[in-house]
């Protein structure tokens, strides 16, 4: 059966990262990629990280009744919408497919696919060194946004709450200290459950 292999985590956890590299390890995965109507950072592309977007993007597939979850952020920078859409990418009869979402969008996924439908990969980081690598990569940007990193830092202790992650069902999580172990234990999961 296919199924969705659905990253999550917190701000820095290394969620892009890890999608990355098992692009790289299991070329055959497909991608869903999310919608978002935040700006482009430094290195990112259109259409590889997420579509990039507006409200009037985001209003024209609402019409259409293909959006299957929005959330909205309060931001430093303004509102930002991310969002996921069934605008045709999706064919669960035939591929496997991996995307990073959160812990709304993975329930949100469950109730329109069907929960067997989604393997949750839930990677985390202690604190003190996800909030290094999180200023580490601020740094590298040309605009560094402090008060958007540590907006989204604080935001993260809510948002994946011990309770919040227990009410999404998810009971295996993977430590992303080294990328490599992280990686491999990732890889055993998915051959165990793919
Ligand atoms: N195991 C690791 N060891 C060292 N650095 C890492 C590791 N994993 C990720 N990083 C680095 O940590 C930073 C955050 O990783 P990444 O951007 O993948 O996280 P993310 O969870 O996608 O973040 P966000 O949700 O904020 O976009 C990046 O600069 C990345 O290169």
């Amino acid at each position: 059966m296919s199924k969705i292999c659905y990253i999550m985590g917190k701000s820095s956890s290394g969620k892009d990262t890890i999608f990355k590299r098992l692009k790289e390890r299991r070329p055959e995965f497909r991608t869903i990629t999310l919608y978002t109507t935040r700006p482009i950072r430094e290195g990112e592309t259109d259409g590889v990280e997420y579509h990039f977007t507006d409200e009037s993007g985001l209003k024209a597939l609402e019409d259409k009744g293909c959006v299957i979850e929005v959330r909205a952020y309060n931001t430093k920078c303004g509102i930002w919408k991310y969002f996921t859409a069934d605008d045709g990418q999706i064919d669960l009869e035939k591929e496997d497919y991996i995307v990073i979402g959160t812990l709304q969008s993975f329930e949100a996924m469950s109730r329109y696919f069907g929960r067997d439908k989604l393997l949750p990969v839930y990677v985390e980081v202690e604190d003190g060194l996800r909030l290094k690598r999180a200023l580490d990569r601020e740094l590298q940007q040309n605009e560094p946004k402090y008060a958007e990193m540590c907006r989204r830092f604080l935001a993260d202790q809510e948002d994946f709450s011990e309770d919040h992650i227990k009410a999404a069902g998810i009971e295996r999580r993977f430590s992303n200290e080294d990328i490599e172990e992280c990686l491999n234990e990732i890889e055993d999961y998915l051959n165990e459950n793919l």
